[in-house]
């Protein structure tokens, strides 16, 4: 609560930094600038080691700096945007400059709020666990502030979910693609359909149980529940909640490292 007054207040100045040019804090940047949320000039970030990652951020006009003091310096807001091995050594680098009228976000997986906030030297440090639509204004975000760290012990599976989920979902749209293009289909047509079939949009916006959304596609007899079929013995139910499992077993084991 205290975090979203501040931004309230702050929203017609602030300005936002990344440590990390990754895929994520540009999926972010992208979903704060593209929507309108934050002007893109005043949104900034470092490149670390590879240069190709000034173009994917300058492309929509965010700022790049020389260095990760750079961007703390000019940020209100600092994202921690880098890998969770590496998180800990560029917090305590960082350190002297993060005072604490800058507000601290971190996105690494499996790194607890309770290690931020001793690493950086005080407790204004909020953990998110973002996904990739950000990109697209479609993101599953999930907060942890200071003051509601016990409900961190969900956030490994949170992690494994929606965190590393948009993955399973895209390696099932190729795949769907893939089956068009062996049923006779060209490439390009089989994965604009496939694309468009990715009906995640649905659960959501009409509120009805998937499995009540399955049965209205499966007519009697029909072709879908001829697929269904081959999906249930090919154990597609049980793959998918091993992944999540796998997702955030490995999480909680970058929190232990
Ligand atoms: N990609 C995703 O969908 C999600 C990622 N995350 C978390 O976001 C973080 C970043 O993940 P990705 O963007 O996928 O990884 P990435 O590898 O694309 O990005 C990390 C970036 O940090 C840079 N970097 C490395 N050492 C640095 C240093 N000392 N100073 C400044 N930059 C440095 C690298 O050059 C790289 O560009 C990770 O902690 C991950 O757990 C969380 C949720 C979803
Ligand atoms: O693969 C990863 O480790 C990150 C965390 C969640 C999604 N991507």
């Amino acid at each position: 609560m205290e975090a979203t007054q501040f931004l309230a207040i702050q929203t017609e100045t602030y300005k936002l930094g990344f440590i990390g040019a990754g895929k994520m804090a540009e999926s972010i940047a992208k979903g704060a600038a593209q929507s309108g949320f934050l002007p893109a000039p005043r949104i900034s970030t470092s490149i670390h080691s590879n240069p190709a990652r000034r173009v994917a951020f300058e492309s929509f006009g965010v700022k790049v700096l020389p260095q990760n003091r750079n961007v703390v310096e000019e940020s209100d807001v600092v994202i921690f945007s880098v890998k969770p091995q590496v998180v800990r050594d560029v917090v305590l680098e960082l350190r002297p400059l993060l005072t604490k009228d800058k507000l601290l976000v971190s996105i690494a997986a499996g790194t607890k709020l309770k290690d931020l906030q001793e690493w950086a030297g005080h407790s204004r440090f909020i953990r998110v666990v973002p996904n990739t639509p950000s990109a697209v204004g479609e993101a599953a975000s999930v907060m942890c502030l200071g003051g509601a760290a016990t409900d961190e012990k969900l956030f490994d599976a949170i992690v494994g979910l929606s965190g590393s989920g948009p993955a399973y979902i895209y390696l099932a749209i190729e795949a769907l693609a893939d089956g068009g293009v062996a049923a006779g289909l060209p490439r390009e047509l089989a994965m604009g359909l496939a694309s468009q079939t990715g009906s995640a949009f649905m659960a959501s916006k009409t509120g009805k149980h998937p499995g009540q959304l399955k049965d209205d596609v499966a007519s009697p007899g029909g072709t879908t529940i001829a697929g269904i079929h081959e999906l249930e013995k090919g154990g597609f139910r049980g793959t998918l909640m091993n992944a999540v499992i796998a997702a955030a077993k490995r999480s909680r084991e970058l929190s232990q490292s």
